[in-house]
């Protein structure tokens, strides 16, 4: 393994038995390595295995066979060291935005001596002023900052984020995408992105990694060499986009045609 690398993935193979008794090959012959600093999209057709090779990552499931580790070490079981964010954050709703985010730090029993961290991760998030603010009374896209900064305030190696953008408005969800990259420069953290939006994965990825289901497979693996800040109307974005959603387009196409013969 390189020094670079931070996330191998090998031969990893996760099935399901759903409730009619078929066996549904979620994830298939899984290869990936994922570099330090690196930001990782995951993208393709609901059901390709975007969320059960996350949730793998994160160590909340294991796989059937293969092996998946963080800086060489097997990953078997949940870690602050992978700091895991989904759709709707999963704030506790009897807590403060300050108490939310400071729940990491007692988790690991360090909150006494990092005390401060709380107060320079809502200036980070721009929560300036909410800190005594429940969950209830904040917007959807100030509760997904706060759950990001509870994972964040634990410096994990890798964020995981399981569309975290997913159920906010386009203007939310940019802005969201530009703390992102502010965050991701300032802890230094490798980030993995579930996503079903092109433009999001093109706008903040280093890679994007094309799956397809049935059985979920990687199908393909793009480099994004653009620097940032990426221009969302600019001819190479829009030629990138072009690329990829034919890229889809031919694998879910060409997915049909295997299940009808
Ligand atoms: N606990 C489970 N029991 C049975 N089948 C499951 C389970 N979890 C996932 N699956 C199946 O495995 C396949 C992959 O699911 P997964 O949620 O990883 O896909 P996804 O790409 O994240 O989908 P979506 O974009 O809709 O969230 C699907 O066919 C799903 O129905």
């Amino acid at each position: 393994m390189s020094s670079d690398t931070i996330i191998e993935i090998k031969e990893v193979n996760r099935t399901y038995i759903d409730e009619k008794d078929n066996t549904v090959e979620a994830l298939k012959d899984i290869n990936l390595t994922i570099k330090r600093g690196e930001f990782v999209s995951i993208i393709g057709s609901s059901g390709c295995g975007k969320t059960t090779l996350l949730r793998l990552i994160a160590g909340l499931d294991v796989p059937e066979t293969g092996i998946l580790t963080l800086d060489g070490q097997e990953i078997t079981a949940p870690d602050p060291q992978r700091g895991y964010v989904v759709q709707q954050g999963g704030l506790f709703p009897w807590l403060t935005v300050e108490q939310n985010i400071a729940t990491g730090l007692k988790a690991r029993h360090v909150y006494r001596q990092n005390k401060a961290q709380v107060a320079h991760y809502i200036n980070l998030i721009g929560l300036n002023g909410f800190e005594k603010a429940y969950p209830h009374q904040i917007s959807g896209g100030m509760a997904q900052r706060v759950a990001i900064a509870r994972a964040l305030i634990n410096r994990p190696k890798a964020l995981l984020l399981d569309e975290p953008m997913g159920a906010l408005d386009s203007f939310t969800r940019a802005d969201i995408q530009d703390k992102l990259l502010e965050l991701r420069k300032e802890n230094d953290a490798t980030m993995v992105l579930v996503t079903h939006d092109v433009d999001e994965a093109i706008y903040l990825s280093d890679r994007i990694v094309i799956m397809t289901p049935r059985p979920g497979k990687i199908s393909e693996i793009l480099s994004i060499k653009m620097s940032h800040p990426r221009d969302r109307g600019g001819s190479e974005f829009l030629s990138i986009r072009g690329d990829i959603l034919e890229k889809l387009h031919l694998a879910s196409a060409r997915q049909e045609l295997e299940y009808i013969i």
